[in-house]
């Protein structure tokens, strides 16, 4: 397939060299604004750029119908317009907060342990963590709303908050620390004891992979589309 990078920082590198790998050839590369307004002989384009970049270059990609698999984090106020556009345009959208198998796996079962601890709430507090490198520039990362809304669809909990902490508020610390490429951490701890579930990235190997498994996938679809039809997980 012929690929656009947009976004070629630590990310759009290690998928660069997953596609060249799965013999993808990486037709354009896009480190700043703006993206040209014209975009020819594109099969799919894969963003990885920075929260206040995303939608802007989701919006011209999306006008010039080209398929887009979205990874950055931080631009969600706009996701009901970009989904728009993707219909509109008659082409396919696809955004996930984590494109690693693990994470995803990991996000189902957080809903299970959710829905098992909903009936014990009186007795355990909640607890969900994440740690990433310093060079982050948003936080909680995106992942972490994910599991927090994972958790919220599956318990009485409302909302997730940083600086909050109540009987109807899910707790999340964010952690920066050096070459960190991404843990979470979801903790209910009662008087006597401690379940915990955790994911831990060894690299971000696993989600350049995903990313480029999901460009592979949402090649001539149109539509909305997430990460659990990409691995059958519905
Ligand atoms: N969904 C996932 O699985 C996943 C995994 C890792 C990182 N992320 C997210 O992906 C994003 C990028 O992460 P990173 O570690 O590669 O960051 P990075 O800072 O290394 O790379 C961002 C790149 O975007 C480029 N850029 C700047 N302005 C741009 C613009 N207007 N258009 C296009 N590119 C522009 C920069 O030159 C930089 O190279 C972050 O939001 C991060 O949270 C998501
Ligand atoms: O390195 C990052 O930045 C990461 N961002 C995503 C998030 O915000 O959840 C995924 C993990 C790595």
């Amino acid at each position: 397939m012929n690929i656009a990078l947009i976004g070629y920082g630590r990310m759009g590198k290690a998928i660069e060299e997953i596609l060249i790998q799965r013999g993808h050839d990486v037709v354009l590369k896009i480190s700043r604004t703006p993206l040209p307004e014209e975009l020819k002989n594109i099969d799919v384009a894969i963003e990885f750029s920075k929260p206040e970049y995303a939608f802007d270059n989701l919006k011209v990609l999306l006008e010039n119908k080209v398929a887009t698999i979205c990874g950055t984090t931080g631009w969600l106020e706009n996701q009901d317009e970009v989904n728009k556009l993707a219909i509109t345009n008659n082409t396919a959208f696809l955004y996930a907060s984590n494109f690693s198998l693990g994470v995803n796996l990991f996000f189902e079962l957080n809903q299970v342990l959710a829905r098992m601890m909903n009936k014990y709430r009186n007795e355990y507090q909640i607890n969900l963590e994440e740690i990433h490198h310093t060079q982050k520039l948003d936080a909680p990362s995106g992942t972490a709303i994910t599991i927090a809304e994972g958790i919220i669809e599956n318990t009485t909990y409302k909302t997730w908050s940083m600086e909050e902490n109540s009987q109807e508020i899910i707790p999340i610390e964010a952690k920066r620390i050096e070459n960190v490429p991404g843990t979470h951490i979801v903790q209910y701890t009662s008087d006597v004891d401690t379940i915990e579930i955790s994911h831990t990235a060894h690299s971000r190997k696993g989600f350049a992979l995903g990313a480029v498994i999901a460009a592979e996938w949402i090649w001539n679809k149109e539509g909305i589309f997430t990460m659990k039809d990409v691995l059958e997980l519905n």
